[in-house]
């Protein structure tokens, strides 16, 4: 198995009583071996060196709520509220999507997140073997899901759930175990209750997860009790939701009882400020989540309503707003957004080996350049990492062991052939 050494870097690790190292950490295989202060010592062999100098390493950035293909509608329905910009802007679009479409869709946002320093995401769409192909092809990690809106006739809701579960049936554990996949009823308002049971019905038949959209914005709340008498959290939990373990995207309007029947149930949540911002969804409770001890991640949800996939933006901005509406500087920590963007992230999507540098996990990694001017005074590389870095800074990613971006460029995938083929499929859409 080739033994790697990576020296004279900067390494922020998940141990909390020394948190940035400076030495060297060793890769044997898929996995991180060790990490050290210092240099290794002579004695010690390896197959390769490399030299960290100037570089900050980090674990990978895990993405937990998503739309890949929605790239192609990227400034397509700017500055709208999320019911209008459904109905009105994506929907009738993505009905002319092809699986072309979400292919190089898909592709070029996997592009966009690697070279940003996400190495692993959730995705939710339709066509998801052509989404499960490039995360194949590229060495992403991924959790992939074959989200099911039920507002259409009795036998496409059929169609629609048999397609999902072949999906989620052929894909788990499938590209070295780097994809894994769940069951997705798209919302409580796209979905009718009797459906919501039969897809739950399958996640415990197929021992999958739940992801859903839910309690994204006011309206939605106030509609869900209008239609069933009950709040999303009340009524997803009468129909059983929560008897699989669930990961949330969004749950912005929610109660403090609320809370605690997430917190009861284990539900993680996807926040995802950027997109919440951008649809005037409104500001999740996440000081109150973390405080009630509820598992919360970061997500970017589709490139339409972001408009890009840093999750370094995503990090900054979980920092930022909760200070701001709360009056509280320590209401979400630099050290909290860092862990909200790894080791949550990972936690929220039952991985349990990647999200962080230590030995034992998976080489999910990636490498920053430091010398630039934003990353000076090198003092605090987690107060860098949070509300100085962005996605331009990352140079190498690591996945499962295997270098995919070195220098900038993506080894993996023909980043030229992906940006023609993109504006191709871009091109027919919008002359259809
Ligand atoms: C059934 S595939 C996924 C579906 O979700 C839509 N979508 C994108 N962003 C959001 C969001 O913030 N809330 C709810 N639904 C969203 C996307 O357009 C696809 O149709
Ligand atoms: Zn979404």
């Amino acid at each position: 198995m080739k033994k790697t050494c990576i020296k004279n870097g900067i390494f922020i690790t998940s141990d909390t009583s020394n948190p940035v190292i400076r030495g060297y950490m060793v890769i044997e295989g898929n996995r991180i071996t060790s990490i050290h202060e210092g240099s290794p010592a002579e004695s010690e062999i390896f197959d390769e060196y490399i030299d960290g100098t100037n570089k900050l390493y980090m674990p990978g950035l895990v993405n937990t709520h998503g739309h890949a293909a929605m790239s192609l509608l990227r400034g397509y329905g700017d500055d709208m509220a999320l019911q209008i910009w459904l109905e009105q802007k994506m929907w009738p679009m993505e009905a002319k999507f092809t699986t072309q479409d979400v292919k190089w869709g898909t592709l070029l946002s996997i592009l966009e997140m690697l070279k940003g320093g996400t190495t692993t995401f959730v995705d939710m769409y339709d066509h998801m073997n052509e989404v499960a192909q490039a995360v194949e092809q590229s060495g992403m990690r991924a959790c992939l899901t074959r989200g099911v809106i039920g507002l259409c006739p009795p036998d496409v809701q059929v169609a629609k759930l048999n397609e999902a579960t072949e999906f989620a049936k052929n894909w788990h554990g499938k590209a070295d175990g780097r994809i894994t996949t769940m069951m997705s009823p798209h919302a409580p308002y796209t979905c009718p209750p009797d459906y919501i049971e039969k897809i739950v019905q399958v996640a415990h038949d197929l021992n999958l997860p739940i992801h859903t959209h839910m309690s994204e914005t006011s309206r939605e709340v106030q509609a869900n009790v209008d239609q069933y008498g009950l709040r999303p959290v009340a009524h997803l939990e009468k129909i059983g939701v929560f008897s699989r373990p669930t990961l949330v995207a969004h749950g912005v309007h929610l109660t403090d009882e609320e809370i605690e029947v997430l917190k009861r149930y284990d539900v993680r949540i996807s926040h995802n400020p950027g997109s919440n911002l951008k649809l005037a969804s409104g500001v999740a409770r996440v000081p109150e989540l973390l405080r009630a001890g509820v598992k919360v991640s970061l997500g970017t949800d589709g490139a339409a309503s972001n408009n890009n996939l840093d999750m370094f933006e995503e990090m900054r901005l979980a920092a930022l707003i909760h200070k701001g509406v709360s009056g509280d500087p320590v209401a979400v920590p630099a050290t909290e957004a860092l862990l909200m963007g790894t080791k949550w992230g990972a936690e929220s999507i039952w991985l349990d080996n990647v999200g962080q540098l230590a030995p034992g996990m998976k080489a999910d990694f990636i490498a920053l350049d430091i010398d630039q001017p934003h990353f000076l005074p090198k003092t605090d590389f987690i107060s860098h990492a949070i509300y100085s870095a962005s996605a331009k800074d990352v140079v190498d990613v690591c996945v499962d062991g295997k270098w995919v971006v070195r220098g900038g460029q993506c080894l993996t995938l023909d980043e030229e052939k992906i940006k023609f083929e993109f504006e191709q499929c871009f091109d027919r859409l919008t002359q259809s």
